[in-house]
């Protein structure tokens, strides 16, 4: 099945305002792109983004699991579109392993945002130990069936508005990759999971790799069958690096 591709850029801890102008660059270049173009930003740069670049995706990072509450620190769906945010990353490993966040917590993110109207990109990936055990694809797979949004709040956003990302927390940021076949047998693996989970809904839901993506090494990983985008970290941060990416997704 066809799937028009998503280039996702994820700025984690980065941004200041003095950087709006990449995101406008970027936003620019997305009109004429041949594929879906967004970058999910520091809470704090997601208003002044869309004023920057009107129309084009802007994303969280994060979202609690309630309307609101005394939860300090964090931002609810409600509030990520009320800054106009159009999607949101939930069950990034480095929420998972830092903030402790469960299977339970990124499914339960998840359908809070798709129900209050988000896009979501939902993360899962191995460790390092787990690839090297040979465990990764069970591993993965039994953490997608444990994170996805339960079928009826997802019905109304999938295939459209939920996407998965494929990290292996071992290639995040660290230029390692895994080989051409590991990325196919897993997104394959995880083809199956969605379509466990969804029937044939889940033939449209995208999977993105995520991990070391650079315009070097982009075109190859994006031959790759269910390999449907990428959700890019460092090389989001500069134009010239992200661009060459959103490039390769044609
Ligand atoms: O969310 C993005 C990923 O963690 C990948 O980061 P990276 O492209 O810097 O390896």
């Amino acid at each position: 099945m066809a799937r028009r591709k998503l280039v996702a850029g994820n700025w984690k801890m980065h941004g200041l305002a003095a950087d709006l102008g990449e995101i406008s660059a970027v936003s620019i270049a997305a009109e004429t792109a041949g594929a879906d173009v967004a970058l999910c930003l520091p809470a704090t740069l997601i208003e002044r983004a869309v004023r920057a670049a009107p129309g084009f995706a802007i994303g969280g990072q994060d979202v609690h699991q309630s309307d609101k509450g005394a939860h300090t620190g964090c931002v609810s769906a409600a509030m990520l579109i009320d800054a106009g945010a159009s999607l949101t990353i939930v069950g990034h490993s480095e929420r998972r392993e830092a903030q402790g966040e469960s299977d339970a917590d990124v499914k339960a993110k998840a359908e809070s945002a798709l129900l209050a109207g988000l896009s979501v990109i939902l993360c899962v990936g191995e460790s390092d130990a787990v690839r090297e055990a040979g465990d990764a694809v069970s591993t993965v797979s039994s953490q997608l069936d444990s994170s996805l949004p339960r079928g009826d709040v997802a019905s109304a956003g999938v295939p459209d508005r939920l996407a998965v990302a494929y990290e292996p927390i071992w290639a995040i940021g660290t230029g390692k990759v895994p080989s051409i076949a590991d990325i196919g047998e897993m997104h394959a693996a995880l083809r199956e999971r969605l379509k466990a989970a969804y029937g044939e809904a889940g033939e449209g839901v995208r999977i993105l790799y995520g991990g070391s993506v650079k315009a070097t090494n982009a075109a190859e990983i994006f031959g790759v069958d269910d390999v449907d985008g990428a959700l890019v970290g460092g090389a989001s941060l500069k134009t010239s690096d992200f661009l060459p990416i959103v490039e390769a997704a044609r």
